[in-house]
This record gives structure tokens, C-alpha cells and sequence, in this order.
């Protein structure tokens, strides 16, 4: 754990928490369990998850096999944490509704998923998914590919969604691994044959070109900081390279990838200082290594329509008698890099095809106006109005208008009009409440989302927080981008047969 986070009452959280799971997991399944809740609560760790999700983690599979009660957790370990294993059951239930060969339902759970948990509850389901994930072996074919298809089409896209970026890769290459076995034999092949060689290359570059970058006279003066970022190229991201445009791999161009970001001085106020820094820096490479001719693409002199700006060159770092896949370094500023992982040239939109971060608020806005408008007909409501009706809940009452019992979808898409919404949110909304799809709203089915509108408020300031954590120790996207949605599906790039 992160060292502001290992405070003595998050270790003694942890503490409580391996107590009370301690007993019920060291003889389950062969001990395995045990094994399984310490995986999934270092990869929380590791995803620098604070102290109450990985207590969730390690309480999860207890919890599961039915040897450790919410009300355990509760009274033992406390109501964050029972509410974080609420949540994350909550959303375990999720894709059983939908048809996961269905594109379109996909999109859903990942749209509902964004809008409706505690982010922390969909870090912690990813933490179980990888865990499965690199368990799979021990599970028949057939739930082996059900499975990974879940979360080729689900949880890594989610995962990218939120940020999480290297989790997503990994889930993304473990279920390309049992999807496609023979292409990705073919794939990881290729790569292993050179991973760790191209890897100590990455780094020896990005140290030379760091060392001879802070050399430099003119980059001194209009940068104050400069940092490198390597990269190896996923399995799933090569093959999809490979099939998309039938390139040869020696074609591929990023399989080894470097990222130069520059971060021009607060002082100097011209506006050119970063692209100058950007083509300076060019520049330096140029005079380091060999450049491939007709490669390079200057998005900083001419801004790609969705803004993206970026200096991408390519370098040749074969060697006599041993011929290399190039090597891609991108070059950007601070700013620019903010824009392509978070703003309108966000890496998931330039990936996933996501929608506009403003349509999913727009759906959790018509949610949150809707329970101000029924608390508001509630309080007109005169007094002596009150506790005469069958139904305990008024706000319900308000909406049931023919008093079944039921809120139906005239009734619904009646109090969307009032907000100035139309009949498609009625059904939108009608769909993400009707749990057991029914196709009308039970009072239970209504307190159910009263209670995580509830919940999503006194949850506002947590959700500010974690996203200030995710954004910074995960160097991940922005505060808009935890409510990315992808509209065009993973399976439109690629084929599922
Ligand atoms: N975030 C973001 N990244 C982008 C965008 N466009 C390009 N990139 C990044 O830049 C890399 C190279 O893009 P280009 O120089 O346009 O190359 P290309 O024509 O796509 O060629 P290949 O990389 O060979 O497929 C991509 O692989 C991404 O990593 C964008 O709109 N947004
Ligand atoms: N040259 C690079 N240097 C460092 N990181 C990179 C580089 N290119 C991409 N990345 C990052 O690596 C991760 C995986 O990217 P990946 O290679 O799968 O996609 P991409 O390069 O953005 O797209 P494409 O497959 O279309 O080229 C992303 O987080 C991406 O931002
Ligand atoms: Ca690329
Ligand atoms: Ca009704």
C-alpha cells in the first residue's frame, strides 16, 4: 500500500478484516481460497486501492461461500466495506440479465456499471475478474471461452473505461488467449521471441534520450520537467494491427513505443513554447538515432479533426545482421497528453469509439431530477394525505397514478415529460430499474433506486476523492472519463465467430 494510506487504522482494517476471513478461507477448496482472496487483495494494492476495498477483496470470497455474513462484515470490519461488497455483488448479478453475445447489451452493463456503482466496487470486480481470469485453466473449455468472452466484451473495455489501463491489457490478452488459441500462439510467439531484448532496449532508450533531452540548452529553458514513458505491445493489440490491415508484423510499427512529455516552464508565457519544445526535441532524436523516412506525423503543426496533436516519429534500431521491428516515439506536451488520455482526443474515444462523457451524465441528471420531482410532489403533498394510501412509500405513490401497485411505462415516461425528457429516457430508465424486467417498476424495485440515489450522494465527495487517486497514481484519464461509454462495440473491430 501506498505509504499515506498504510495508517494504523487502514492496517487495522486489514487486520479485522483477515480475522475474520482467515478461519472460514484456510480450509476451502484445499486451501486455494485462502490463496485466491491474497491474490485479489494484492492486485488491489497494486492498483492503489485504499484500505476498504481490499478488505472487501479478501472478505468477497468468504462472503460467496456463505461461511462470513454482511451482517458479520457490518458489525466486525464496518459499513464502507460492507457496502463495497454490496455493491460489487450487485453489479456479479449484472451481466446475468443481458444476452453477452449482444453488443448492444454489453454497451448497456458498461454505460449502467459507470453510472449506477462506487467506482471502487468496479476496480474491485476487475481485481476478481483478473483473478479469474489467470485461474481459468482449472475450469472446462466451455466456461473457459463463456468466460472470457465476458470479459473481452465487458470487463476490459470497463476497465479501460475507468482508466485502469494495464489491468484492461491484461484481461484483454488472458481472454484473447482462450478465445483464439492458435492465433494467439502465433502471436505471443512472435513477441516472446524478442519481448525481453525490445524491453532492455526501451529502456536503455528512453534513458539516453531522457539524459541527452535534460542536456540540452534550449529545452532547458523552456521545459521544467520531462518525463519518458515505454511501452511493449499487448498480444490483442498486435493481432488486432495484424488482422485489421493484413500488415506483416515487420510492418507494424509500434511494437516497441516510447512517449516523450514535455512540460513547458509556468514563466515562459509564449504560446509557441510547446510545440518549440516538441520540435526540439525532435530534432534531438534525429541527431541520436535513424529516422525513418515518410513515418513521421507532425498532429502538433496540423491537429487531427478530434484535436489530438502529438510528433510521432519512427527510428530503425536494427543493427548490422539483426533486424528490429521499429520503434515509435510520440512526443507531446503535458497538455497535449491530458487531451489524448482524457479529453475530446481521449485515448478510449480514439480506441472504443466512446460516446460524448456528457451523454451518461445525462442519463444519472435525468435519474437524480427525477427523485428531486418525486421529493417535491412529496412535500406538496398535504399532511393529512399521508399514511392512508396501501403503499408506505409516497414518492411512489405519487408516480403509481392509477394506484396498482405499479409504475407502469406511461406513467414513467408522464414524469419524464415533466423534466423535459422524452419517451426513449422513460424506457432507458425503465430498463436499468426493472430488475426482474417485468416490464413495470414494484415499490421494491423503486426503493431500490431511491436507496442508490441515495447512496450516490453522500457518495459525490468519495467518488471526488478516488478519482483524484485514480487519475494521479494511475496516471489515468480525467474526471469526465470515469463516465466514458463506448458506443461502437469491441466486436465491430473484431470478428467473434
Ligand atoms: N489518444 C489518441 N491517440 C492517438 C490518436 N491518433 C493516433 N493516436 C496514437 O498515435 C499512434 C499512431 O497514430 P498515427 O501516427 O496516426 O499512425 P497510423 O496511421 O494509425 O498508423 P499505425 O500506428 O501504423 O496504425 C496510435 O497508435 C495511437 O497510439 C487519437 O486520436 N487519440
Ligand atoms: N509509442 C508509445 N509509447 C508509449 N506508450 C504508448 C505508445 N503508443 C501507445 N501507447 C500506450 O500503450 C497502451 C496500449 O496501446 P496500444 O498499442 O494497444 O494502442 P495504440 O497504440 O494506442 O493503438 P493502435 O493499436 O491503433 O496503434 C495505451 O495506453 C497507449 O496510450
Ligand atoms: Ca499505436
Ligand atoms: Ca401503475
Amino acid at each position: 500500500m501506498g505509504e499515506e494510506l498504510a495508517t494504523s487504522s487502514s492496517s487495522s482494517l486489514l487486520f479485522r478484516a483477515l480475522k475474520l476471513a482467515l478461519p472460514a478461507l484456510r480450509d476451502a477448496d484445499g486451501g486455494r481460497a485462502l490463496a485466491r482472496a491474497l491474490t485479489v487483495a494484492a492486485s488491489l494494492a497494486d492498483l492503489q486501492m485504499d484500505a476498504e476495498v481490499i478488505s472487501a477483496g479478501i472478505l468477497r470470497e468468504a462472503l460467496d461461500a456463505g461461511s462470513v455474513s454482511m451482517s458479520d462484515v457490518k458489525a466486525q470490519i464496518g459499513i464502507s466495506t460492507a457496502h463495497l461488497l454490496h455493491e460489487s455483488l450487485r453489479l456479479k448479478h449484472a451481466p446475468s440479465k443481458l444476452d453477452i453475445l449482444d453488443d448492444e447489451s454489453a454497451g448497456a452493463l458498461r454505460k449502467f456499471c459507470l453510472t449506477y456503482y462506487d467506482i471502487r466496487a468496479v476496480i474491485l470486480e476487475l481485481a476478481l475478474k483478473l483473478d479469474i481470469m489467470r485461474h481459468l485453466d482449472d475450469l472446462p473449455k466451455y466456461l473457459q471461452r463463456i468466460k472470457s468472452l465476458e470479459v473481452m466484451k465487458i470487463y476490459a473495455p470497463l476497465a479501460h473505461a475507468v482508466g485502469a489501463g494495464n489491468l484492461s491489457l491484461e484481461l484483454e490478452d488472458l481472454s484473447f488467449r482462450y478465445l483464439f488459441p492458435h492465433s494467439y500462439n502465433h502471436v505471443d510467439q512472435w513477441l516472446r521471441s524478442q519481448e525481453s531484448e525490445c524491453k532492455a532496449l526501451i529502456n536503455l532508450y528512453k534513458e539516453q534520450l531522457l539524459q541527452a533531452l535534460k542536456a540540452d540548452d534550449e529545452l532547458k529553458r523552456i521545459v521544467q520537467d520531462i518525463s519518458i514513458q515505454g511501452r511493449y505491445k499487448s498480444r490483442f493489440s498486435t493481432m488486432k494491427k495484424l488482422v485489421k490491415d493484413g500488415r506483416k508484423p515487420e510492418e507494424v510499427n509500434d511494437i516497441l513505443g516510447l512517449r516523450v512529455i514535455l512540460e513547458p516552464r509556468c514563466d515562459d508565457n509564449s504560446l509557441d513554447r510547446g510545440p518549440r519544445a516538441c520540435h526540439r526535441t525532435h530534432e534531438i532524436i534525429q541527431a541520436l538515432w535513424k529516422e525513418v523516412p515518410g513515418r513521421t506525423k507532425d498532429y502538433i503543426s496540423r491537429p487531427k479533426e478530434n484535436g489530438y496533436q502529438s510528433l510521432h516519429v519512427a527510428i530503425d534500431v536494427s543493427e548490422p545482421g539483426k533486424m528490429r521491428p521499429l520503434m515509435e516515439i510520440q512526443i507531446r506536451t503535458k497538455e497535449m497528453e491530458k487531451s489524448a488520455v482524457g479529453g475530446d482526443a481521449s485515448h478510449s474515444l480514439y480506441k472504443g469509439g466512446l460516446t460524448d462523457p456528457g451523454e451518461a451524465k445525462r442519463l444519472k441528471t435525468i435519474m437524480l431530477a427525477a427523485a428531486e420531482l418525486a421529493a417535491l410532489r412529496l412535500r406538496d403533498l398535504p399532511d393529512s394525505d399521508r399514511g392512508v394510501v396501501n403503499c408506505k412509500n409516497p414518492a411512489f405513490r405519487q408516480l403509481d397514478k392509477n394506484g396498482d401497485g405499479r409504475i407502469s411505462i406511461e406513467e414513467l415516461t408522464e414524469v419524464m415529460e415533466d423534466l423535459g425528457a422524452g419517451g426513449k429516457d422513460a424506457t432507458e430508465l425503465m430498463h436499468l430499474l426493472d430488475a426482474n424486467s417485468d416490464g413495470s417498476l414494484s415499490s421494491d424495485e423503486f426503493e431500490s433506486f431511491q436507496r442508490q440515489i441515495e447512496l450516490m450522494r453522500s457518495l459525490e465527495d468519495d467518488d471526488d476523492h478516488y478519482r483524484r487517486i485514480l487519475k494521479e497514481k494511475l496516471h489515468t484519464i480525467d474526471s469526465a472519463g470515469l463516465i466514458h461509454v463506448y458506443r461502437k462495440e469491441l466486436g465491430d473491430k473484431l470478428p467473434v465467430s
